[in-house]
């Protein structure tokens, strides 16, 4: 049962695949019966294009986590933030991660708890270790202390995986998932 309530800002470049990874939450753990009905009704059938129906229906993009309920904000000082990053990149999130840097060094953006980078788009890769550990490690240079706990996880925002449930790749399931660390 939530008992609390969080705010939390989804940042990343330009196609790293926000909206989709916002659309699956507000699918899984933000919609009740009659939205469900409102969003169907309304032929919306990707996770990218229920974003764009929340914004068009002025609708607050809430979502549970296990212990409190999230609600998605565009503030600088959110106390969760989620960074998304493109594993399917050919710089192996070089650039990404040198945004992000920026970002943080210029206190654009301040998670007061958590700050969560999700390695998105794994099933591109087939669920590859190496790509994953060559873009932690081109994060593992930024200076973080700031920002709170910190998590570096592998997800596919478009499949699912490690969002909610663990992938079944072994390497890949023995950390938190994206839920678990939002907590
Ligand atoms: N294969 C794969 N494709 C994905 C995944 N997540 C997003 N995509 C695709 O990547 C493209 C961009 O996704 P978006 O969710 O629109 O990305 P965004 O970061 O919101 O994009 P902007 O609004 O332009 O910044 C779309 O074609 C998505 O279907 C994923 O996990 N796997």
């Amino acid at each position: 049962m939530a008992s609390n309530s969080k705010t939390l800002a989804v940042l990343g470049q330009p196609g790293a695949g926000k909206k989709t990874l916002v659309g699956s939450l507000l699918y899984k753990c933000g919609m009740d019966l009659s939205l469900l009905q409102q969003l169907e009704s309304s032929g919306t059938s990707k996770y990218v294009d229920i974003v764009p129906f929340f914004e068009q229906h002025k609708l607050a993009k809430t979502f549970c986590a296990p212990s409190t309920t999230i609600t998605i904000v565009d503030g600088k000082t959110p106390d969760l933030v989620i960074w998304v990053v493109d594993a399917s990149a050919l710089d192996r999130g070089a650039s990404s991660a040198d945004e992000l840097a920026s970002l943080i060094s210029h206190k654009g953006i301040e998670p007061k708890e958590k700050l969560l980078i999700l390695v998105n788009k794994m099933d591109e890769t087939e669920w590859s270790e190496e790509v994953f550990e060559a873009i932690s490690s081109s994060f593992k240079s930024i200076d973080l202390d700031s920002s709170g706990e910190t998590y570096t996880i592998p997800v596919s925002a478009l499949r699912g995986d490690n969002l909610l449930e663990a992938p079944s790749v072994p390497w890949a399931n023995t950390g938190p998932t994206m839920m678990q660390a939002l907590g």
